[in-house]
């Protein structure tokens, strides 16, 4: 055979060290068949949150544990749902992206891309950190642009758009960052249907909790005064509102790989106020309901 003819079609397009699976088939971190993947995949952090999802469920039909990732797919009034945990941080984010895509859209026997491809919709609930005096705690929260603060881009090819090239370049000139920022928009579609009622805004992701954030404890903060900076800026009517862990990461990868994002909140401290909530898993619960509702309502036709 010529070194340069091409390869044949039935070769895997993925190699065993990209794309592994357990010995049971199933994806190496998350432990899911394709089959229990549901179109609309609901994400928590805490494994501990999952059945405040699924509770509302008719029926829970796949209920599935490794690691930080539980997984129970079920239908909502009808509607097939996953909701999944994820563990707190970009690095986790980066790897259910990579497997839910993996088992919707790669055929695991062959090891190649399917020819048609599945989208799916994406929803992060999670609690925020709110930048603003004027956004309470308690204050349910949808994130629009998510700025990245981590450096998980750098390592994949992806494009920002216009917009969001120019929202990194003046944080770049305003703020003392400690990283080159990236930025991404959730999407549209989802943003309107699920985010409906909601307040929304903008985010800026951190790859940590305590320095990164801000939180003073037994070290020195390299940049002690960026929170403030962070929530000062404002250009091209652009602000800053909150913070989290996970939400550039998940737009980013969400639409380098073809599927729609959303990611909403619960904000349960305040940095101006110094307010922070005492049971914030428990105030997740009318937003998880509102968004349920929000995502499987259908709208009347004449
Ligand atoms: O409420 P969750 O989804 O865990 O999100 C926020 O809370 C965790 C930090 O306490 C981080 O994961 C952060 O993003
Ligand atoms: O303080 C907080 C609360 C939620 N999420 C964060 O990342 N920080």
């Amino acid at each position: 055979m010529s070194l340069f003819s091409k390869k044949k079609t039935s070769e895997p397009e993925f190699n065993d060290t990209s794309l592994v699976l357990n010995h049971d088939k199933s994806i190496l971190h998350l432990n899911l068949h394709p089959e229990q993947v549901a179109d609309t995949v609901i994400t928590v952090s805490d494994l501990g949150n999952v059945h405040l999802v699924s509770n509302l469920f008719d029926r829970v039909e796949h209920e599935v544990v490794r690691r930080e990732f539980a997984t129970h797919t079920g239908l909502y009034k009808g509607t097939p749902i996953t909701v999944i945990s994820t563990g707190m941080g970009i690095d986790n984010i980066e790897i259910l992206l990579n497997e839910l895509d993996t088992l919707v859209n790669t055929n695991l026997e062959t090891k190649r891309q399917r020819d048609s491809l599945r989208k799916l919709n994406l929803i992060r609930i999670g609690t925020l950190t709110s930048l603003q005096e004027d956004i309470p705690v308690g204050s349910h929260f949808v994130n629009e642009y998510a700025i990245g603060l981590d450096n998980l881009m750098k390592f994949y090819e992806w494009e920002m758009s216009d917009k969001e090239k120019n929202i990194c370049n003046l944080l770049k000139s305003e703020v003392a960052l400690p990283e080159t920022p990236y930025c991404s928009f959730g999407d549209e579609s989802l943003l309107q249907k699920a985010g409906t009622g909601i307040q929304k805004g903008n985010i800026v992701t951190m790859p940590g909790y305590y320095a990164p954030q801000g939180r003073q404890l037994r070290y020195k903060v390299s940049f002690p005064h960026l929170q403030t900076e962070l929530a000062r800026f404002n250009k091209e009517n652009f602000w800053i509102s909150a913070m989290d862990m996970e939400t550039s990461a998940f737009y980013a990868i969400s639409r380098l790989l073809g599927h729609n994002a959303m990611s909403a909140g619960i904000i349960t401290s305040n940095l101006v106020t110094g307010n922070t909530a005492i049971n914030p898993n428990k105030s997740l619960e009318p937003m998880i309901e509102k968004l349920l509702r929000n995502l499987t309502h259908k709208s009347k036709t004449k």
